[in-house]
């Protein structure tokens, strides 16, 4: 295989998913041109660029949610440790369980607090016991930094939580079933700037246990809880790199044009 044109050089964390000369379009609308990436597992990716520039569309490509547009359409090659996602052997409910995502709008069953956590891993077999379904609800909760404030009312209603622990609920069903990668699609953007940094906290704990990527607007947000930049730009990957160097010193003009607030 060619050395994809924007793949990181001398990356020390291994790779988790790549993805080669993925197109995407949506009818005759193209909306991803040749995109080459890897993601790194031990890193925070972030995705940035200005609006429709196909952040969120390759974000799904990566457990294929693009799958439940009807007008959609993916090219290219994205593996999940080597394997094929595309293939005709992957189970894409598993996938989705391995690669699970977290979106833009906190979107909570409407089923209590326990229930939402409890949901994948009854439905995917994982727990045997009632005690061992209630140990992964704990768990989950705890790393997803929202079990303190609702050990006492698990039986309530997760939409009658904030904004904020209804986005790290969230999470918590996202991590209940033990993914490999998590997609957060602008996870902060209908948050106040407390229940954001509480977001952001949590994604620097969780970093290291999953491969995490984010699609965020907000740079500062970028730079202060990634390691991995990608700029895109018009449904192209522009720049690829360490995020302080995308920040600092970045090689493309479109990029320096953006994070100086040239446009955007
Ligand atoms: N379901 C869809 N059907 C048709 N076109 C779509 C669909 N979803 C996205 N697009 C188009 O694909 C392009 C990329 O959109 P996408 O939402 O991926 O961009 P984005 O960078 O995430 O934007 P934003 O930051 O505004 O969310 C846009 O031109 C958009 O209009």
């Amino acid at each position: 295989m060619d050395a994809p044109a924007h793949r990181t050089a001398g990356g020390t964390s291994p790779l988790k998913m790549t993805a080669r000369n993925v197109n995407v379009f949506y009818g005759d609308k193209q909306a991803i041109k040749d995109v080459s990436i890897d993601v790194d597992q031990d890193h925070v990716t972030a995705f940035i660029g200005p609006s429709g520039c196909g952040k969120s569309t390759f974000l799904r490509t990566l457990n294929r949610m693009n799958d439940t547009v009807e007008s959609a359409r993916v090219e290219g090659d994205i593996t999940l440790d080597g394997e094929d996602i595309y293939g005709s052997s992957m189970d894409v409910v598993q996938l989705r369980a391995r690669v699970g995502m977290v979106f833009q709008k906190p979107n909570p069953f409407p089923k209590s607090i326990y229930e939402n956590v409890a949901y994948g891993p009854r439905i995917h077999g994982l727990a045997s016991t009632k005690a061992d379904l209630d140990r992964m609800v704990e768990k989950s909760l705890r790393r997803a930094g929202l079990w303190e404030e609702v050990k006492d009312r698990l039986l309530d209603s997760g939409t009658a939580l904030s904004g904020g622990q209804q986005q790290r609920l969230c999470i918590a069903r996202a991590i209940a079933v033990d993914p490999e990668v998590i997609l957060m699609d602008e996870p902060c953007s209908a948050l106040d700037p407390i229940a954001t940094a509480k977001i952001e906290e949590l994604i620097h704990e969780l970093r290291g246990r999953y491969a995490i990527v984010i699609v965020t607007h907000n740079m500062q947000q970028a730079a202060r809880v990634s390691q991995k930049t990608a700029f895109f730009h018009l449904g192209n990957l522009v720049e690829y790199g360490d995020t302080s160097e995308i920040f600092t010193n970045p090689r493309e003009t479109r990029t320096k044009d953006y994070i100086t607030g040239r446009y955007g």
